[in-house]
């Protein structure tokens, strides 16, 4: 079982990604992307759904036409453990092809 990230192990976790922040009231991280078009957001998305299935590690997310909000968290430890962290670092790179 993936274990919680402690308060120091989050903040540096935190400062090796760019534009995720805290989210207030859970633990949690989010990040919005923007794109061109609808079909371009959906693509991301599609890219990061095999990513999360492989991980067995799943975003909560929404869609607005070009926008996609992503919120990421560790349901099994309720907090945010390293699996957050690889998510993030998969989803911006998929963010940027
Ligand atoms: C049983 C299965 O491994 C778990 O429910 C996985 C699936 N995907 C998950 N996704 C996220 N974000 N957090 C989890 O704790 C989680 N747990």
């Amino acid at each position: 079982m993936v274990k919680k990230l402690t308060g120091p192990e989050r903040q540096s976790a935190l400062d090796q990604l760019t534009g995720w922040q805290n989210v207030e009231d859970r633990d949690a991280i989010s990040k919005s992307f923007k794109f061109r078009s609808f079909i371009e957001a959906f693509g991301f998305m599609s890219r990061v759904a095999l990513h999360a299935e492989k991980l067995n590690h799943h975003p909560e997310w929404s869609n607005v036409y070009n926008r996609v909000d992503i919120l990421l968290t560790t349901h099994d430890v309720d907090g945010l453990s390293e699996l957050d962290m690889q998510l993030a670092s998969k989803i911006d790179r998929e963010a940027s092809r």
